[in-house]
């Protein structure tokens, strides 16, 4: 359908054009989807994406009144395909059994593919001492990306779907102010690349996409010197990724890649241009 539907376009382009065309508009259709955290941000221009797609979309987050305003923008673009999942985020608590993820997989005979993007609040920073703080976004952030991994393999395995894990530069290298964080975003490189690993060597039909973003526009910082890239584009790159079960993705592609690279190689450096890229005079006193 992809290449009929650019000879109707009349793109001589090319397979790029093509599959671009292709991802966006067929690969996700009638796909079975689950973002979390998608009820603001990036998480929440996924969610659009994926209706406008055609997917069937599971959106979660703790507060039902957000969900339920990104469900009905899509009524009003008449696709209607975002349930609403119940409120009291089961990801908060890792160590209940995610039991939406059963009910909702089930009524909709399984899942293609699970985006893990959900972070719980943190401070930017210095470091303040506080342990318990670093335990409870381990927790929101980390454990329960794991936990719904857990419970959604058996369902990834039979549709050989995917895995879509929502990271940044921050869980690559060192940058000031997030270090809780930061820990919990190096942890999921951790886990998630070992497990792609296993399934690898396994012969398990899953493929594990790791996001690596830069500053995206859903925050907004006078301490960081550096201009945030779009959250819609932002979104799209990462359901692209996902579909095309890449290894990882990087966005904005050479402003996180270039100094990924350097890193290897020049650690020190890379850690100099990190500092020179904050006002740390704007930074908050306590
Ligand atoms: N913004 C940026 O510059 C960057 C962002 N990223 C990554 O992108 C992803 C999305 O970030 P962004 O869109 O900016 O984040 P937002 O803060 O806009 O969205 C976070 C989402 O998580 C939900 N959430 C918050 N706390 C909890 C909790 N305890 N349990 C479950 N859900 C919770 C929120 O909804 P609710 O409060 O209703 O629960 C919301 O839907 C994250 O993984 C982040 O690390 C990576 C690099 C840079
Ligand atoms: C080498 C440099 C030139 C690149 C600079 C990129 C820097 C500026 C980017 C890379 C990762 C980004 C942080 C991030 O991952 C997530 C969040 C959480 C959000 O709630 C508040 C903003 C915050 C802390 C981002 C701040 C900006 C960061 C440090």
């Amino acid at each position: 359908p992809g290449y009929l539907d650019c000879k109707v376009f009349g793109s001589r382009g090319g397979l790029a054009v093509c599959g671009f065309f292709w991802v966006q508009h067929f690969m996700l259709k009638g796909k079975r989807v689950i973002v979390t955290g998608a009820s603001t941000g990036i998480g929440e221009q996924m969610a659009y994406h994926l209706a406008r797609m055609g997917a069937h979309v599971l959106v979660t987050a703790r507060t039902e009144a957000k969900l339920q305003k990104v469900c009905t923008k899509h009524t009003c673009t008449g696709q209607s395909y975002v349930t609403l999942c119940p409120a009291n985020g089961p990801q908060s608590c890792p160590a209940e059994p995610p039991m939406l993820f059963k009910t909702w997989t089930h009524t909709h005979r399984g899942l293609d593919m699970l985006i893990l993007n959900h972070i719980g609040n943190s401070y930017f920073n210095y470091f303040d001492g506080d342990v318990g703080h670093v335990q409870k976004l381990l927790k929101i952030n980390f454990l329960s990306y794991v936990a719904m991994t857990v419970s959604a393999l058996p369902r990834l395995k039979d549709s050989g779907g995917s895995i879509v894990v929502v990271s940044s530069m921050a869980g690559k290298a060192g940058f000031p102010f997030t270090a809780p964080y930061s820990a919990t975003k190096f942890a999921l490189d951790g886990f998630f690349s070992s497990l792609r690993q296993e399934l690898i060597i396994q012969k398990v039909d899953v493929s594990i996409t790791l996001c690596i973003l830069g500053f995206i526009d859903t925050a907004a910082s006078d301490v960081v010197l550096v201009s945030p890239a779009p959250k819609e584009e932002c979104a799209l790159e990462i359901i692209k990724g996902g579909a095309l079960r890449q290894r990882e993705i990087y966005y904005k592609y050479a402003a996180t890649k270039i100094p990924l690279l350097i890193r290897d190689w020049a650690p020190e450096l890379l850690d100099y241009l990190i500092r020179r890229s904050y006002n740390v005079e704007n930074l908050k006193k306590n």
